[in-house]
């Protein structure tokens, strides 16, 4: 069966791809001479619904992945194509309605209120008149969990939790179809980590979100991914199911997986097969 085909009750359904890397190099220079290559010959499809997981040792180019997709860096060799046109016409106006994303420091401007910051891309794309604009940014400010209370808090007020949800809520303000997430819990406590997940799971299936996510921590992958990227030896060596990475045979995959907070992540996988399924858009597909 061909990798981007499934069976579903209805009979073998044909995925519909939103990113597709295909023979992608990255490079950079390196002072002095020479450059370092990051990526050689990478291929990757992203399939709507999904939550695609990067994951790979440091320095495997995650980073520089998520980047390619969202058109800040530049292929050396190879293509990238997200919902349909090639990469390159993402960047400037109009991005933030195709793509959100939300870097790993929440990255919020501190001189703006929650609001403010929220209402950002809006502003920016000219688009609606500013009663609309402040309008459905309370609304995403509401449907992050946040207290219309908290619209006119400054960044240095609000919690790690609650800067995530701000950058969240900005990063979905325009309705992009394809979320973009970099180490979404990085710098959470448990609690508001579990929280955070269980709110962009819900987010997710509720608006039909596509997300690429890259992250160190097994609990979010496990309890968000509906498919895993592993990144080794300057490709993706797997994309598949996380019961499907598990068992295919790598150092990384043995290291990452199979140590002390790995197996403890599966027995939750284990767990989570028992209990009711938490992403029933996964199942849908
Ligand atoms: N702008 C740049 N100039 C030069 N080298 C770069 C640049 N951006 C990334 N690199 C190099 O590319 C490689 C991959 O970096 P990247 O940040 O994507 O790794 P990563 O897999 O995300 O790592 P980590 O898990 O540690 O965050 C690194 O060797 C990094 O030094």
């Amino acid at each position: 069966m061909a990798p981007d085909t499934l069976v579903s009750e209805k009979g073998l359904t044909q995925l519909e791809s939103v990113i597709e890397v295909r023979g992608l190099w990255s490079a950079f220079p390196i002072p002095g001479g020479g450059q370092v290559v990051v990526h050689k010959d990478l291929d990757l499809t992203v399939n709507r619904g999904e939550v695609l997981t990067l994951v790979g040792g440091s320095g495997t180019g995650k980073t520089v992945l998520l980047r390619q997709m969202l058109g800040l860096n530049t292929p050396a060799k190879g293509t990238v194509t997200v919902l349909g046109r090639p990469v390159a016409e993402l960047a400037g106006p109009g991005a933030a309605a195709r793509v959100g994303m939300l870097f790993q420091q929440g990255a919020l401007f501190s001189a703006f209120n929650v609001l403010d910051n929220i209402a950002f891309p809006l502003r920016e794309a000219k688009a609606l008149p500013e009663e609309l604009v402040r309008e459905a940014a309370l609304l995403k400010l509401q449907m992050v969990g946040l207290k219309p209370t908290d619209a006119h808090k400054m960044p240095a007020e609000l919690s790690g939790g609650m800067i995530k949800r701000v950058a969240l809520a900005r990063a979905l303000v325009m309705d992009p179809p394809l979320l973009m997430l970099d180490e979404p819990t990085a710098g959470l406590d448990p609690d508001s980590s579990d929280a955070f997940c269980d709110l962009l799971q819900s987010l997710h299936q509720e608006l039909g979100l596509t997300v690429v996510m890259v992250t160190h921590d097994l609990d979010t992958l496990f309890a968000l991914s509906t498919r895993v990227a592993v990144l080794a030896e300057q490709r993706v060596i797997i994309a598949a199911s996380v019961e499907e990475v598990l068992a295919f045979d790598h150092p990384f995959i043995h290291h990452f997986f199979l140590g002390e907070r790995g197996l403890r992540a599966m027995e939750m996988l284990r767990d989570r097969k028992t209990a009711a399924p938490r992403n029933e858009l996964a199942k849908g597909q």
